[in-house]
């Protein structure tokens, strides 16, 4: 995910540094360094966590020495609270987003949380930073970013998964596998794009102008929530990736 949004987030000023082991290629104009014995020496602004919640104890500590006086921690770790990367990090003001896959083609869709320490500037850089990806969504609490990690930041997976269903049941009715994606793919994106643009309608509304009474929609319609067991799962769905978010923490 830190490479997919370093392609975006290097169309600024800033200079990029990556710290990993296992990385084989960077974007242009970055620098990319296996370790952070390379660059131990140096100061930097702004401190950038994209490694696993997991490691966030084993790996952060050594880099509180080389964050300047005015620099801030971004962090767009799942879960992983404000207190534990303040806690790895001395104490620094630490920014929390949750970007989403998207944003490596500059369509992402991310939220963000300040902690205590943050200053207009370190959260107008950090705005600015994911707005370079796509949207942003200031939230109040990081309660409420585990909330959006569970809608927006898995959401990419949830989606990719129903369209594989779709294209798979389209396949099962008869059509090749490229014909199905075809028309799967361009039915999800154009009703999409409706939606986006007449953001003055409801869904519900948008939904019924397809539907004809007695018509084919309403039969799918009926087959796919008629009982309400979709939207049942759609609850569990979000449930499970939030209290996951939790475990995190
Ligand atoms: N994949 C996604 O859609 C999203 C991921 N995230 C968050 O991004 C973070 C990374 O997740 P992914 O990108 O999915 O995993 P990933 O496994 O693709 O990336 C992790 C990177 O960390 C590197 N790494 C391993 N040990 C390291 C070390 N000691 N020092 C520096 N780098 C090291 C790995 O080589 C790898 O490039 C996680 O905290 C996750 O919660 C957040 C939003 C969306
Ligand atoms: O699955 C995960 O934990 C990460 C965070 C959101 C998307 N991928």
């Amino acid at each position: 995910m830190g490479s997919a949004l370093l392609e975006y987030w290097n169309k600024g000023d800033e200079k990029f540094i990556i710290v990993d082991p296992f990385l084989e290629t960077a974007p242009d104009n970055t620098r990319l360094v296996k370790s952070r014995e390379e660059i131990s020496s140096e100061q930097f602004d702004l401190i950038i966590v994209a490694i696993k919640p997991q490691m966030v104890e084993q790996e952060l500590p050594a880099y509180s020495t080389m964050l300047s006086g005015k620099g801030y921690v971004l962090s767009i770790a799942a879960g992983t609270s404000i207190v534990r990367l303040s806690g790895a990090m001395s104490g620094a003001p630490i920014i929390r987003v949750m970007p989403n896959l998207p944003a490596a083609i500059g369509k992402g869709t991310s939220s963000l949380v300040a902690g205590l320490g943050v200053n207009d500037k370190h959260r107008s850089h950090a705005v600015e930073l994911m707005e370079r990806t796509g949207t942003v969504l200031e939230v109040e609490s990081e309660d409420m970013l585990d909330r959006a990690t569970a809608v927006a930041g898995s959401g990419p997976g949830y989606v990719f998964e129903i369209a594989r269903m779709y294209v798979a049941a389209a396949e099962e009715l008869g059509f090749s596998r490229e014909d199905a994606r075809t028309l799967v793919l361009g039915t999800i994106e154009g009703t999409i794009a409706m939606a986006i643009a007449d953001d003055e309608t409801s869904l519900e509304t948008l939904r019924d102008n397809v539907t004809s009474k007695g018509g084919t929609t309403a039969a799918g319609l009926e087959a796919l929530n008629g009982d309400d067991a979709l939207s049942a799962k759609m609850r569990d769905t979000l449930t499970a990736a939030y209290d996951r978010a939790r475990e995190l923490r």
